[in-house]
């Protein structure tokens, strides 16, 4: 069930009316469902109850939220991070290091430093000088670093090229060709503990088939490795499950999902690793916004809304689309191109799009915002960092502050040898 649902007309997170928080907090704010989050978290685990031994781990970066963390710790999740920052943050949301995975195609000696002291559950190999020097830190601290190395599959994830990671051209992992000699090399490291594979071939997948095709590949691996006389006993399947953004979208479920993963490892008897994260958090969320002006256009008239791509970026960084819907919808349509008040022509929402009827003073949400918004956001024209709630029921709180442009400035200063 969907917990952003009209009630009288008035569109609800869970049971608070959003012009309360419009209200209460001021907007633009990114509003959270603690109710959706958990049952996606529950969805998600479920689909996978043919894999005997799984271990899911939330890819942070798409919503990094303390509060959102806190309750997926809760349901049992752990975390999977790409920066010392995000470990950190793991960590302080209360879930536990050895749940943690860390992967990244530029982890820096510190970083790498980190997660050993915290003592964290595996490292995400993504090439050979790294695990060189993971083996290096790890012996000079008597450690050993359990570690698996990331293969580049080379398959057509069939999204959009900038969040395609599965390709030979793409920056990420070792060929899967050179991946026996590499892995290898590094089994071969005291220090490091070499216990299987990672992929993970992009994000907004919406058909099975290339991760089918990827999955497959490391099976082949798999028996390779072991072949070799490696033991492999995990395997990290990475994330990437698309999620609907149009009302019409039908990207595969996580029962799809979890069918198709349980059938292609069924024999590989390994503990795999999931790394979800936009199914979990992606329609866990809505940017509030309050329409600033309908202004005319030379074809349609622009709808100016007080977010912007700052608050935002996907739609200027992939052209993504975001359902608009008003909070108050008077059952009238309009056409209307949607954009913010950032002076770029980039920050456009939606072009020319049938959306409810709406003007100045009115509020709308952007739909599907909880994954990869709030924490793509910026202050580019020394606008505010936008904040983020969290509903519960019939209660909500600010999980983090609007961050104003004066706190901004207040950490920049001017060289008093400027005269
Ligand atoms: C290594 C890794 N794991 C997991 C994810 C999470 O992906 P998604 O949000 O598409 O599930 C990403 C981002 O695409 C990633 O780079
Ligand atoms: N930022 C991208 C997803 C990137 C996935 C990172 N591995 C998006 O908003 O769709």
């Amino acid at each position: 069930m969907d917990h952003f649902q009209y009630r009288d007309g008035v569109l609800h997170a869970e049971d608070i009316p959003l012009p309360r928080i419009a209200e209460e907090i001021g907007t633009p704010v990114y509003v959270y469902s603690r109710a959706t989050l958990e049952r996606h978290a529950q969805v998600f685990r479920d689909a996978l109850k043919d894999v005997p031994k799984k271990h899911i781990a939330f890819a942070i970066k798409c919503n990094p939220n303390l509060g959102v963390l806190r309750v997926l710790a809760r349901q049992g999740y752990g975390a999977d991070v790409v920066s010392g920052g995000e470990l950190e943050r793991a960590i302080a949301a209360g879930m536990a290091a050895e749940d943690i995975v860390f992967s990244g195609v530029g982890k820096t000696r510190a970083e790498l430093a980190l997660g050993l002291d915290r003592g964290i559950g595996q490292f995400n190999i993504e090439h050979e000088a790294e695990g060189v020097a993971l083996a290096q830190i790890a012996l000079a601290k008597e450690m050993t670093a359990r570690a698996v190395l990331r293969v580049n599959p080379d398959v057509d994830a069939g999204t959009h090229a900038k969040i395609s990671t599965g390709k030979a051209e793409n920056k990420f992992g070792v060929g899967i060709d050179v991946a026996p000699e590499i892995f290898g090399r590094l089994a071969a490291l005291p220090g490091l503990q070499m216990r299987g594979i990672a992929l993970h071939i992009g994000s907004q997948l919406t058909s099975l088939d290339p991760l089918e095709a990827a999955f497959e590949r490391a099976g082949r691996l798999v028996a390779d490795l072991r072949a070799a006389g490696h033991s492999i006993t995990h395997v990290d399947l990475g994330g990437g499950l698309g999620v609907p953004y149009r009302p019409d979208d039908d990207p595969p479920s996580p029962a799809e999902y979890g069918a198709m993963v349980a059938r292609v490892t069924r024999d590989w008897d390994v503990t795999l690793l999931f790394e979800p994260g936009r199914v979990i958090a992606g329609n866990t969320g809505v940017l509030l916004t309050e329409v600033l002006w309908v202004k005319p256009g030379a074809t349609n008239p622009f709808v100016i809304v007080d977010a912007a791509m700052n608050d935002l970026a996907r739609p200027a960084l992939y052209d993504a689309y975001h359902d608009f819907v008003a909070v108050k919808p008077t059952g009238e349509k309009m056409t209307a191109s949607i954009v913010g008040p950032v002076c770029e022509t980039g920050d456009t929402f939606a072009r020319d799009r049938a959306i409810d009827a709406v003007e100045a003073g009115d509020l709308a949400v952007f739909r599907t915002a909880g994954a990869y918004g709030a924490t793509m956001a910026s202050t580019y024209n020394s606008r505010s960092l936008v904040p983020e709630v969290l509903v519960d029921g019939d209660r909500y709180i600010v999980v983090a502050d609007r961050i104003a442009a004066g706190t901004i400035m207040a950490a920049e200063r001017v060289p008093d040898w400027i005269e």
